[in-house]
């Protein structure tokens, strides 16, 4: 059976001598391979977790329109946008290892959704799980586990949306102010924060509004860390929106 250094010996023959190899024993290419392949397992298992989820709610972590959605094709027109797309691409840029969450408020078809798809499909393409979703999808898939014959309970459904590396929850303050609503934002924020993952908030609510419908407890959690708060005070895209800009 051929050994590592055997292997290393027959590419070291191939490799033209002006170039320096990356490994200078077979032991190190051995060790190179198996750190790759522990990477590879957890990046399918983080996809596995991702598609899970995306299962239990029905459609992919990010919607048909902001698919395509990157810091590229998200076009600055004013000082405004210069700043938020700015510190959109840095807050994925310094997302590892990070247990800041952002909150994006403001005025509708800004660009909050695109800024926060655009921060979760740089992500994903780093082999991160990703979920952004509206408080009423939200409610509606908690609501959906209370069926006799749904194969996820309420407890599970709110284990995987708190382990998702970003959650972005979207459409805060269009929503019945129910106290279920409530507890259970409270639940997946806490249990998120405590386990230092962070959360995106999309609202065109400003933040004491977010205070007074949320409650303090929730919202100084999304303060941990160095934080993100955006506040999108331009007119709206939507009207130059045909939909197959990107
Ligand atoms: N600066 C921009 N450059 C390119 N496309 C933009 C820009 N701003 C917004 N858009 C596009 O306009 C549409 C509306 O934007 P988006 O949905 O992100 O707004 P929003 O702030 O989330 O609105 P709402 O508060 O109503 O949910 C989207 O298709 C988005 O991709």
């Amino acid at each position: 059976m051929k050994t590592p250094n055997d292997l290393f010996s027959r590419l070291k023959k191939l490799i033209p001598s002006n170039i320096k190899p990356k490994f200078e024993s077979g032991e190190e290419l051995l060790a190179w391979n198996q750190e790759q392949g522990r990477l590879r397992s957890e990046a399918i298992l983080l996809e596995n977790r991702a598609m899970k989820m995306q299962r239990v709610m029905g459609r992919s972590g990010i919607r048909e329109l902001y698919m395509n959605c990157s810091f590229d094709n998200y076009r600055v027109e004013n000082n405004g946008q210069r700043k938020a797309l700015n510190l959109a691409r840095e807050y994925a840029a310094k997302f590892e290892n990070s247990i800041a969450s952002f909150v994006f408020t403001g005025r509708p078809g800004t660009g909050k959704n695109h800024l926060s798809a655009a921060i979760g499909n740089d992500l994903i393409l780093r082999g991160k799980s990703v979920v952004i979703l509206t408080v009423a999808d939200l409610m509606s898939s908690m609501k959906s586990t209370f069926n006799g014959s749904s194969s996820v309970t309420e407890q599970r459904l709110l284990h995987d949306l708190s382990h998702v590396n970003l959650l972005v929850i979207d459409e805060i303050g269009i929503q019945s102010e129910s106290r279920y609503e409530k507890v259970i934002i409270n639940q997946i924020v806490d249990r998120r924060s405590s386990s230092k993952r962070p959360t995106g908030m999309l609202s065109n609510l400003d933040p004491s509004s977010m205070n007074a419908l949320l409650g303090e407890r929730v919202m100084d959690r999304m303060r941990l860390g160095n934080s993100l708060w955006v506040r999108f005070d331009w007119e709206s895209y939507r009207s130059r929106i045909r939909g197959d800009e990107y």
